[in-house]
C-alpha cells in the first residue's frame, strides 16, 4: 500500500512536471498530480508573481496546491527580464537574448524558482526559493526546454541543455527550492 503524500501541481508546462517528479522520485513520498488550469500572471516581483498565481489556483481547485514559477535574470538588467523570460524567451528567441547583452560588461545571470504552496482557498501562498548562478551564452545543447542552451551553469562549463537530466536535476533552481519546499512538507506530517 502507498502512503504516499499526494499534491496537486498545477503547470502547464509538461516539461516542469517531468522534473519535479524526477527531483522527487528521488526517495520521497510525495506523488504529484498535475492540472493546467489557464492563470493569469500578473506583473511584479518574482514573489508577487508566483503568490498571486497560487491563490487564484487553489480559488480554481478548492483545495491545496502547488505552482511554480521560473525567472531568468540577468545582472547587466537588474534582473530583467525575471519573471518576463517566457515572453522574451518568445519573441527574440535564444539568439536574441544574447544579443540583447551584447555592449553590457557582463552576462551572468541567474535561474530562479519560486514555488508556491498554498493550504486552500483563502490560505496565503507560502514561497520556497531556489536560485543558481550562471552566464548568458550562444546555443548549445538540444532545444529541449526553455532557455536551457543559453544558460552555462556556475562552474560547469556546460549549458543545462548539454547535461543529462541527472546532472541538471541536481544543481538546478528546481532542485534547490523542491528541496526547501520537501523539508517543510516534511514538517506537516509530524
Ligand atoms: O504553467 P506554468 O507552470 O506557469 O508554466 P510556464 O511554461 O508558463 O512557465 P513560467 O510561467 O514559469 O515561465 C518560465 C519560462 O521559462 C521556461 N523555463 C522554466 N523552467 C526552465 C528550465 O529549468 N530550463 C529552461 N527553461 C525553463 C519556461 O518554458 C517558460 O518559457
Ligand atoms: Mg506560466
Amino acid at each position: 500500500m502507498s502512503n504516499a503524500k499526494k499534491l496537486v501541481f498545477v503547470t502547464g508546462n509538461a516539461n516542469k512536471l517531468k522534473e519535479v517528479r524526477a527531483i522527487l522520485a528521488q526517495g520521497q513520498a510525495i506523488e504529484i498530480d498535475s492540472q493546467d488550469l489557464d492563470i493569469p500572471e500578473v506583473q511584479g516581483t518574482t514573489q508577487e508573481v508566483a503568490t498571486a498565481k497560487c491563490k487564484r489556483a487553489a480559488e480554481l481547485l478548492g483545495g491545496p496546491c502547488i505552482t511554480e514559477d521560473t525567472a531568468l535574470c540577468f545582472e547587466a538588467l537588474n534582473g530583467l527580464p525575471g519573471p518576463y523570460i517566457k515572453h522574451f524567451l518568445k519573441s527574440l528567441g535564444h539568439d536574441g537574448l544574447n544579443t540583447l547583452l551584447d555592449g553590457f560588461p557582463t552576462r551572468a545571470a541567474w535561474a530562479l524558482c519560486t514555488f508556491a504552496y498554498s493550504a486552500g482557498p483563502g490560505s496565503e501562498p507560502l514561497l520556497f526559493e531556489g536560485k543558481t548562478d550562471g552566464q548568458i551564452v550562444p546555443p548549445r545543447g538540444p532545444p529541449v526546454f526553455g532557455w536551457d542552451p543559453i544558460f552555462e551553469a556556475e562552474n560547469t562549463g556546460k549549458t543545462y541543455a548539454e547535461m543529462p537530466s541527472e546532472e541538471k536535476n541536481k544543481i538546478s533552481h528546481r532542485y534547490r527550492a523542491l528541496d526547501k519546499l520537501r523539508a517543510y512538507l516534511q514538517t506537516l506530517e509530524k
